[in-house]
């Protein structure tokens, strides 16, 4: 048995995902790259990079993961480049895509023989949460101006727009893109392909995938483009869980079960956005708070409900641990990072990565 606590990536369940993500580009073709900045765990990019595309950055190191680790396309993208790493990050990229013209001017001599693209805000996003949106007000993300943009049109030939967040309603999605059509469609015109970012829930559970197609290849032809996609959470989401045991049982008003993870440092997203941890079946009669071994009082994965009680050596599994989820995990407190684990398409679980005291303490000096 696994020691807990670990991530397990269940590659059947992410084929399910692959396999939408497959066959929108085959209905639609627009290209799928995963966004490194969701999730980055090289050892299944054998299995997606069948079905995907290539790999979209946000960093000089992502970049080079996707081009070494991942077959296909390596887009590149930053809030913002330094001198010393566009070399770099040209030489490891297919294109580069500059989050504004002052980026775009500025690396523009180093770039002239690279496929360029910036990246345009329209200014209105399907985000619930102001820190993830990317439309909120005086945001640094990308240019607006359709005059200032027209003025650059020469020196590029795409354009990346990311305006949709966790959104899982495809009219939704469509009124967007007809919004991005009214304000950008003559500029989009001149370019000769764009990126639609990531946030579009189109793999889960009953989303319209053939009128998403529709629409997508209706926007391709109409502008002559070639579509990307940039699917983070769409492309892994339900593929992981995170594996824990639980270490103490205490009531304290509530019934509570501390477990050998931490939420802070193993679900971190969880905590930024203010969101419990999922756990399923949780329908049973026994409920408990369980908690994290941090010190922070507030390390609550959430409370669930069990349909026995709770009991220390009992294991626990915490799903959806894939997206922004392994990339956050930190060594808040120390505690023992989780391991890394695969069940593999013909069921059997490999454990690919285990993280020791030396990861703990070189991560600092
Ligand atoms: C430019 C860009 N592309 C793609 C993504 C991936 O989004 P999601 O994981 O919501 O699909 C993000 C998320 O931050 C992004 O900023
Ligand atoms: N589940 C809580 C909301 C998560 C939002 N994720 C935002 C990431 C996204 N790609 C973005 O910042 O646009």
């Amino acid at each position: 048995m696994i020691k807990t606590p670990y991530y397990l990536i269940d590659k059947a369940a992410l084929l399910k995902n692959l396999e939408k993500i497959a066959y929108v580009r085959q209905q639609s073709g627009a290209k799928s790259l995963l966004a490194l900045k969701c999730f980055a765990t090289w050892s299944v990019f054998d299995l997606m990079q069948e079905y995907m595309d290539g790999t979209t950055s946000s960093s000089l190191y992502e970049v080079k993961l996707g081009k070494t680790k991942f077959q296909g396309e390596t887009h590149a993208y930053s809030v913002a480049y330094a001198d010393d790493e566009i070399r770099e990050v040209l030489d490891h990229s297919d294109k580069i895509i500059f989050n504004s013209i002052g980026q775009l001017n500025r690396f523009k001599d180093v770039s002239h023989d690279k496929t360029r693209g910036l990246r345009v805000n329209p200014q209105v996003s399907t985000s619930e949460f102001l820190i993830a949106d990317p439309a909120r007000p005086f945001s640094r993300l990308g240019e607006w101006d359709p005059e200032k943009i027209a003025n650059v049109i020469d020196d590029i030939s795409g354009f990346m727009f990311h305006n949709n967040c966790e959104n899982s309603d495809f009219d939704r999605f469509d009124d967007m893109l007809t919004l991005i059509e009214e304000r950008f469609g003559h500029l989009i015109k001149q370019v000769k392909w764009v990126s639609l970012g990531g946030g579009i829930h189109f793999t889960g559970e009953g989303y319209p995938l053939d009128q998403f197609c529709q629409r997508l290849k209706k926007f391709a032809e109409t502008y002559d483009i070639q579509v990307y996609l940039e699917p983070g959470e769409a492309a892994i989401t339900k593929s992981t869980t995170l594996e824990v045991t639980v270490l103490d049982t205490l009531f304290n008003g509530k019934h509570i079960a501390v477990v050998d993870s931490s939420i802070e440092a193993h679900m971190l997203d969880l905590l930024i956005y203010r969101e419990n941890a999922k756990m399923a079946p949780c329908d049973g009669e026994h409920e408990y708070m369980i908690c994290g071994k941090s010190c922070l009082a507030g390390d609550i994965f959430g409370e669930f409900k069990f349909e026995k009680t709770v009991q220390v050596g009992d294991r626990l599994s915490f799903q959806d641990a894939a997206g922004y989820t392994m990339v956050k995990k930190n060594w808040f407190n120390g505690v023992r990072m989780p391991s890394i684990a695969v069940r593999q398409l013909d069921g059997n679980i490999e454990l690919v990565k285990e993280f020791g005291y030396q990861d703990f303490e070189q991560n600092l000096s």
